[in-house]
């Protein structure tokens, strides 16, 4: 992805008044990029997803009771909204043959067809209800958190180290320093904010002084904390809902499925029972990996098909976990690019579905943010909380880029909590989020103090 530089002043120019923007760079969505030898690209769509449904043992739960005969997809519409709009671009915009218009609450446009199919139908394909085998979790790597976090940040926090002491070594600190500091920081995705707020805090009495790389970094996490302490907010699960409903939600290949596995690891630790559903029915194979994280935390997944129903499939887990008094259901969701607007108007859906069980329902959206995307991460919080209400984030692959310092640019401009960050794919590489563990591991600091 080619890098964007946000627009903003310089030091000098801020000297003379002028204010920056925040940055907002809406990138052309791009196909994520996977790590750890997932496939590189998505599958193609089935042309109708429904030729596609795999064979399935019995049925264990009941189909959506509300759902009527007319409300049920016809066939010829089945897996419609996993291709691209007819006569409207990639991007959803300037329609060359315009259709009727449909704009959802949160302003997303959706197809006629699909805007009619209000309701999950229930699905040809039977669910099936995986048992838990006894749980076979990998022994916990000797590597306390601390060294996985530094060991895993090490691009970014190199990349901004080098560029300190290179900038500070034996050099006063003048206006060209400062502006040479400021664009190291903005290029290591911190945001031009944040940026600005780090350099006037370090040129603060210090003018013309000397300074070492050391103390620029003390400023720097200092900072850097200052912006993360309000949004490192655990993820708290109210005991009272039963179950309590997490929706995960993201692009494709941010690591939902695996973060999703981690957290039932996580909530088993803890002693709640854990349910999950196969909601990412756009690919086999993340049925599958959902399947294989279930046997390994002993937590039973509901699954169907390729191809098939997401939202009825989440209303039948709700139902069913609810019953069996499970304390947490996990619904992962097809990887939706947030630029294709039958995706959205589909992960809309679930979320209207699960309302309809439970009013208060889903108790967290987990947006799940891959960081090597970098800027784009600031165009899907936007858009994933406009089709899914994000209660919180979860920010993974920190260990795979520079670009850690994009959660500080959300963090200030989205103020959203963040829950989890991971940075890697073990299933010991994810934890709560702490802001100065982070701030001190993004500016190269010893974990002491
Ligand atoms: N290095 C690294 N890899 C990760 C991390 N989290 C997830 N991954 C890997 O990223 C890849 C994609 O993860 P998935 O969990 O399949 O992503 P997804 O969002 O469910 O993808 P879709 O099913 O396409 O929607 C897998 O190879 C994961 O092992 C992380 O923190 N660090």
């Amino acid at each position: 992805m080619a890098e964007t530089k946000p627009d903003k002043p310089g030091f000098l120019s801020r000297l003379f008044g002028r204010k920056a923007e925040a940055p907002v760079v809406p990138e052309p969505a791009p196909e994520t990029p996977r790590a750890g030898g997932h496939p590189d690209t998505m599958p193609s769509p089935p042309a109708n997803a429904a030729d596609d449904l795999t064979a399935a043992p019995p049925t264990v739960t009941t189909a959506s009771p509300d759902t009527t005969e007319e409300d049920k997809t016809p066939p010829e519409l089945a897996g419609a909204d996993l291709q691209p709009v007819e006569g409207l671009d990639p991007e959803g915009t300037n329609p060359q043959e315009p259709l009727p218009r449909i704009v959802t609450e949160a302003g997303l446009e959706l197809r006629p067809d699909i805007a009619a199919a209000d309701l999950p139908a229930p699905e040809p394909a039977p669910a099936e209800i995986l048992p838990s085998p006894a749980p076979e979790i990998k022994p916990s790597p000797a590597r306390g958190w601390w060294q996985r976090l530094t060991e895993g940040m090490r691009r970014t926090s190199s990349s901004l180290s080098d560029s300190v002491t290179g900038l500070f070594t034996k050099r006063k600190l003048d206006d060209a320093t400062l502006e040479e500091l400021e664009d190291a920081l903005v290029q290591a995705d911190l945001g031009v904010p944040t940026a600005m707020r780090i350099t006037e805090a370090i040129a603060s009495g210090r003018y013309n002084k000397e300074i070492s790389p050391q103390e620029v970094k003390t400023i720097l996490a200092g900072e850097v904390e200052k912006t993360l302490q309000p949004v490192a907010q655990a993820l708290t699960i109210d005991r009272t809902k039963k179950p309590f409903v997490i929706l995960m939600v993201g692009v494709n290949g941010a690591g939902k499925t695996t973060t999703i596995g981690k957290l039932s690891q996580k909530f088993r630790q803890q002693g709640l029972t854990v349910m999950l559903a196969a909601g990412d029915t756009f690919r086999a194979a993340a049925i599958e990996q959902l399947k294989i994280w279930g046997e390994r935390v002993g937590a039973p997944v509901l699954a169907r098909g390729q191809g098939a129903d997401a939202a009825g499939l989440a209303y039948d887990a709700l139902q069913e976990a609810k019953a069996n008094g499970t304390d947490v259901l996990l619904i992962d969701t097809a990887g939706r690019l947030q630029n294709k607007v039958g995706l959205m108007a589909e992960l809309e859906k679930i979320v209207r579905v699960v309302k309809k069980f439970d009013p208060s329902a889903p108790h967290a959206t987990l947006l799940v943010l891959d960081a090597t995307v970098g800027q784009n991460a600031m165009s899907q919080v936007e858009l994933f909380q406009k089709a899914a209400g994000v209660t919180g984030l979860v920010m993974t692959k920190l260990d795979g880029t520079a670009r850690g310092g994009i959660l500080v640019a959300l963090a200030e401009k989205f103020r959203l909590p963040v829950h989890f960050i991971g940075v890697g794919e073990g299933v010991e590489d994810l934890e709560p989020f702490t802001a100065r563990d982070f701030a001190k591991a993004i500016a190269g600091l010893e974990a002491t103090s």
